[in-house]
């Protein structure tokens, strides 16, 4: 008897492996609720060339990829926005900002998973309202005049945002995943891969090439039926060193590496540095170390260093997800930099490279 048990499958009726589903907006039907103004879609158009045109260095500007680790209260995201948007013109002659507005996030192994998925950070897992909230959220700072980036998960979400999207990441533990390839290979967004969370970069050298490709793959369309999507190939894409298994690789021989190993494999030198995750150490206070010395490499001479990221909050830290107890613009996943810092930073880095010859 106990071995029958033990040995009965998990999706039996006795025990059914899920609940029963919940109905979700289709794509089609958020994008008709909330629509991008003709003006706004010209606006992203625009900021996405702009940042071609760094990764490709027509532009010898600093692509700048800053905000918080994760979106939990949309209120708070928006008055960091606002702040972001007033200091850009202060330092847009050096530094293009984009504002990290990421509403999934991938875990390690379980934790919340973002504003998209649990809105109310309870668990409730309220999808609708989750994908609904992102979206305007997007669209409200896209309309304050930020780039908007985010790290697109689950690829059956992307059409629900796609079209807000300046710049997209995708992260550490998926750039390896054809899924993830071939979604990249039909974005207009420009798109940066990091290295795998081990610190290898060959997979998101192969990431690259592989989203340069058309693909055909499965897909819903916006009427969430089953399609065979077809896509052209995107060849705006690059390399995002984040580090691995705790050790920093921004550095100038790594950097000058992984340029290299770019260059062999017949790919445009243009990279990013994440200043933030293995390269600090998981510790925040780094992250200035890391732009400090990334920079370095740009004013001796470096320019294939086209970007970096930053992750910064209102205020520094993190804080456990306690709902009822949360305390306002502090980061519920990794670590932040506090925006005290986060403006020191750009307006420092900015007047860095107004030096440069
Ligand atoms: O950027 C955020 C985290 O590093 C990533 O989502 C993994 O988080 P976790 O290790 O806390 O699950
Ligand atoms: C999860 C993130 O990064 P990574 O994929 O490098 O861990 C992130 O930038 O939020």
């Amino acid at each position: 008897m106990t071995a029958t048990l033990a040995t009965a499958p998990l999706n039996d009726t006795a025990r059914p492996a899920s609940h029963p589903a919940r109905a979700l907006p289709t794509a089609g039907e958020l994008r008709r609720s909330l629509p991008v103004a003709p003006e706004l879609a010209t606006r992203i158009a625009d900021q996405r060339q702009a940042i071609r045109d760094i990764l490709a260095g027509r532009d010898d500007r600093l692509l700048v990829v800053v905000g918080p680790c994760s979106i939990h209260d949309p209120e708070a995201a928006l008055q960091y926005a606002r702040r972001l948007a007033a200091l850009a013109p202060q330092v847009s002659d050096r530094l293009l900002p984009v504002m990290r507005v990421y509403v999934e996030k991938p875990r390690t192994t379980v934790g919340w998973k973002g504003l998209a998925y649990d809105p109310d950070l309870d668990g409730s897992g309220d999808m609708a309202r989750g994908l609904e909230l992102s979206r305007a959220l997007m669209r409200d700072i896209a309309g304050l005049g930020l780039p908007v980036a985010t790290e697109l998960l689950q690829p059956m979400i992307a059409p629900y945002l796609d079209d807000l999207l300046a710049w997209v990441a995708i992260g550490a533990r998926t750039t390896e995943s054809q899924l993830h390839r071939e979604l990249a290979s039909g974005l207009s967004a420009v798109v940066g891969f990091k290295n795998a969370t081990s610190g290898d970069v060959q997979v998101a050298l192969d990431a690259i090439r592989s989203a340069a490709h058309p693909h055909h793959h499965f897909a819903l369309d916006a009427d969430g039926r089953p399609v065979m999507h077809e896509t052209r190939g995107n060849p705006h894409t690059h390399l995002v060193l984040r580090g691995g298994h705790g050790e920093p690789n921004y550095r100038a021989p790594q950097v000058a590496a992984a340029r290299r190993a770019l260059e062999a494999a017949g790919l445009r030198p243009g990279l990013m540095v994440d200043c933030s995750h293995a390269n600090a150490r998981k510790d925040h206070h780094r992250q200035g170390e890391v732009l400090r010395d990334v920079l370095g490499q740009r004013l001796a001479g470096d320019t294939s260093l086209a970007g970096v990221m930053l992750e910064s909050h209102l205020h520094e830290g993190k804080q456990p997800l306690v709902p009822g107890q949360l305390r306002h613009g502090v980061s519920v996943t990794d670590a932040c930099i506090g925006w005290e810092t986060t403006e020191r930073l750009l307006l420092t880095a900015a007047e860095r490279l107004r030096g440069m010859p």
